[in-house]
């Protein structure tokens, strides 16, 4: 049902459109096997006309099934579509801590296998839609020669389906259980992958992950999975010996106590076999229904997890004044711990910093510099005071906008593929000059708007997430620990040229640095202790006096 309503959703006409054929395939169906059943009749007479409605309705079914296939392909194409379109762009529209508490293994799960699940189901969707309209049609031939074996196939239909569905629980559960299963076995799975190396290198370590992790799980999934599928198989054959029986009392017992015409039993009788291929399949496909079902709940409950506030419109803007000046008054951010008393809790903090502005943030491993740096960025809304740019402060209604003053180099950065700028020439010979600037033009170049590999060492790469950040030609910069994986010779070039050279530009830059030899080349330095501003040096000319503030 909730498949449906997506596809409605999404493709309402197409759908509408795809059922009408469906209808038409039908009821032709439906009236094939009525013409058939006449013919069996055998009345000699009769026989030419018949022959015209048999072929003509041939004609009719198949043109009418083939047009209602097409449409709900394209259907369920569509709403494929949109559901991979819309929750990537929600994702993108959901802040970062709702991300991480989201959890890259689960994330990853539902993006990739539940919307696969449930893409699976849509494309058996065109296939239950037409057995549904046959198994209609059938039903309402069928009542139209004798209601009241009709009624008694719906009352015994009714208590199959009634019995089907109570049967059933037990596998739908177990199928609930698989999916728990998946996630957990998705997560040893991402380990796997990304421990390959630590793995490969103890193969004592390996041996026990694969034997003590993975087995155990994929263990688990095939318990539930095999006892889930056992169950609707055995639910299946049931429904299908019961369906066989409901035929037997029909032709047999039935005529005992209520005699019908001979022509009709046997059409009765040529539909119902006629209907065991249909609702046969339809059976079938229950399982694959339900996990999609579980599915669609999970990428649901994702949707409703991203479901962001659209940015109000008349969103305060940010004065486009120059220079810039950005604030921090009484920002602080916590992080869950194990127990309250153990939080993570940066501030708050009070700090400002002028457009031109070369600050070194520094501190020791996990005293709140890239936290610092998020709220910066915008990527973190601050849990208490404000940041403030050009005298306005940042709120959720305005802080996409906000975001749009930085470009940033992440410790844990992603190099993408792609230059996604502006495309064009002008953009790739840029990408190309700022390649040769950082000694990669033998390795590396622009083709078709994307770097022509991403194969290169970890510093390469870096300096490869530079070039990106410099396309981006925003106010502010901000690289969190950049120089770390770079030879002696470019963490000087990156130091004493690059970082002047953004400044002579007018651009803000904002350095998290672990490279004590290279302080020197700070305007000022921050130096942050677990989460509070320690030691703060130096002072920009263009920095008001008293700008920092030690909280
Ligand atoms: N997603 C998170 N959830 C919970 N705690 C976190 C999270 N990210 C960071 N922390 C905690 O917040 C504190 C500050 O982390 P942060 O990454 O800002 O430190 P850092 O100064 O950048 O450290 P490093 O020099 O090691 O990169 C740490 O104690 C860390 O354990």
């Amino acid at each position: 049902m909730k498949l449906l309503s997506y596809i409605y959703r999404h493709a309402g006409r197409l759908l509408l459109l795809a059922t009408l054929s469906s209808i038409v395939s039908g009821i032709s169906g439906a009236a094939l096997v009525g013409v058939i059943g006449k013919g069996l009749a055998g009345d000699g007479a009769a026989l030419l006309p018949l022959a015209g409605a048999f072929f003509a309705l041939c004609v009719l079914n198949v043109a009418s099934k083939s047009y209602a296939e097409v449409a709900l392909l394209r259907t369920t194409q569509t709403a494929i579509f949109h559901m991979r379109t819309e929750i990537s762009r929600k994702l993108l529209a959901t802040p970062l801590r709702k991300l991480q508490e989201l959890g890259k293994p689960g994330l990853l799960t539902i993006l990739t296998k539940d919307i696969d699940i449930v893409i699976g189901a849509f494309q058996l969707l065109p296939a239950a839609f037409g057995n549904l309209i046959v198994i209609a049609a059938c039903l309402a031939y069928m009542a139209w020669l004798s209601w009241q074996l009709f009624l008694i196939y719906v009352v015994c239909l009714a208590v199959c389906v009634a019995g089907f569905t109570l049967a059933e629980r037990r596998p739908m559960a177990r199928l609930v259980l698989v999916r728990q299963h998946i996630d957990q076995l998705y997560a040893y799975f991402r380990d796997l992958i990304e421990g390959s190396k630590e793995l490969q290198l103890n193969a004592r370590r390996g041996a026990r992950f694969v034997d003590d992790v993975i087995a155990p799980s994929a263990g688990r999934f095939r318990h539930a999975y095999s006892a889930a599928m056992i169950g609707y198989t055995t639910v299946n054959n049931v429904g299908m010996i019961l369906f066989y029986l409901i035929i037997g009392v029909l032709l047999f017992l039935v005529p005992l106590w209520l005699p019908q015409r001979a022509e009709v039993l046997a059409t009765t009788t040529l539909i119902l076999m006629y209907l065991i291929k249909p609702i046969a399949d339809m059976t079938a496909m229950v399982p694959a229904l339900r996990q999609a079902g579980i599915s669609m709940d999970k990428v649901e409950q994702l949707n409703g997890a991203l479901d962001a506030p659209a940015p109000a419109a008349g969103a305060p803007a940010f004065a486009r004044q120059a220079p810039l000046r950005l604030q921090l008054r009484q920002v602080c951010h916590r992080y869950p711990g194990l127990s309250e008393d153990h939080q993570f809790m940066l501030g708050p903090l009070d700090l400002t910093i002028a457009q031109g502005e070369c600050v070194f943030i520094i501190g020791g491993n996990g005293s709140g510099k890239t936290t610092l740096a998020m709220l910066l960025l915008g990527l973190y809304l601050p849990e208490g005071g404000q940041v403030v740019l050009n005298g306005e402060a940042v709120t959720a209604d305005n802080i996409d906008q906000y975001r749009q003053h930085f470009s940033a180099v992440f410790a844990d950065f992603h190099l993408f593929e792609h230059l996604l700028g502006e495309p064009g020439a002008a953009l790739e010979a840029r990408a190309n000059e700022f390649i040769a600037k950082f000694g990669l033009a033998h390795k590396v170049r622009i083709e078709d708007g994307r770097f022509s590999t991403r194969d290169l060492s970890t510093g390469q790469r870096k300096r490869l997430a530079l070039v990106s950040a410099y396309l981006e030609d925003r106010p502010v910069y901000l690289f969190d620990e950049w120089a770390a994986d770079q030879d002696p010779a470019f963490k000087r070039v990156f130091y004493t040229e690059l970082l002047p050279e953004l400044k002579a530009r007018g651009k803000t830059v904002l350095v998290i640095s672990h490279d004590d030899g290279y302080f020197d080349c700070a305007d000022r330095i921050i130096k942050l202790a677990d989460g509070q501003l320690q030691v703060v040096s130096g002072a920009h000319p263009a920095a008001p006096a008293g700008a920092l503030h030690l909280a």
